[in-house]
């Protein structure tokens, strides 16, 4: 059966069964709010990383949203972002992810309801459950028509890309193969943090467990007074190791 599972804190998907397969990493010890949960789904709003003056990732991933279950397979997750330290102003955020066929799309829609138009980036996060992410690789990222992980020295170093957006991109791992499809998007960040990582909020040895292929705004876009940005993100499973 094909299920999805999400939490209010952060508005983040944490769990997807489709078809047999579990999508998404996600400790079964997750830490309690107000750490971000590492798994998942993040929502990441109004600031990418560190590509700003805001907290790490923005404020969305921090907060309590609404999480609506309306039917089974599909979450809608909404989030009133007020007034922050530093940002003065209003965003209505919206995901909607609904999982069908061999199908998971996920919507993410950023609305300015405030009184000030207001510039962003962010995006969402996907950990993919890869098993092995030594033996992943990632095709159709522009610069780099074929990312085989086992080649870039993960024993050592973390990877951390961001690649020009392109309309598809797939994964081809020991636990999932997927084609990722987005709309709206201006970038892929690909991460992973290595064996030589100092998370202390996941067990040492899952590093190696997940890759982020992640759909990202990383050129600031502004939204004008009641203007509403849409994102569409769609993983679709595939049989095909070639
Ligand atoms: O540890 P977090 O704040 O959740 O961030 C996890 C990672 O997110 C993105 O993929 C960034 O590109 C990385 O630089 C960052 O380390």
């Amino acid at each position: 059966m094909n299920t999805i599972q999400a939490q209010t804190f952060g508005g983040q998907i944490l769990r997807a069964h489709l078809l047999g397969k579990d999508i998404f990493y996600c400790p079964t010890d997750l830490h309690p709010p107000p750490t971000p949960a590492r798994g998942g789904v993040p929502v990441l709003f109004p600031q990418f990383g560190t590509l700003g003056a805001l907290t790490k990732h923005g404020f969305a991933r921090t907060q309590e949203w609404q999480v609506f279950s309306m039917l089974e397979g599909c979450v809608s997750a909404n989030l009133l972002l007020t007034e922050q330290a530093d940002w003065p102003h209003r965003a209505q955020l919206n995901v909607d992810a609904s999982i069908e066929d061999e199908h998971i799309d996920i919507y993410f829609e950023v609305r300015n309801v405030g009184e000030s138009a207001f510039e962003w980036t962010g995006g969402i996060h996907p950990y993919f459950l890869v098993g092995d992410v030594l033996q992943t690789r990632v095709e159709g990222l522009l610069e780099t028509p074929v990312l085989d992980l086992a080649t870039v020295n993960l024993a050592n170093t973390a990877i951390d890309q961001a690649h020009a957006i392109t309309p598809e991109v797939r994964l081809y791992s020991p636990n999932v193969n997927v084609s990722l499809t987005q709309e709206g998007y201006d970038a892929w960040q690909v991460w992973n943090p290595s064996a030589q990582h100092h998370l202390n909020d996941i067990p040492h040895a899952d590093w190696q467990r997940f890759l982020c292929v992640e759909p990202v705004v990383l050129t600031p876009k502004t939204l004008a007074v009641g203007e509403t940005w849409v994102g569409r993100f769609t993983i679709t499973l595939i049989d095909d190791i070639s």
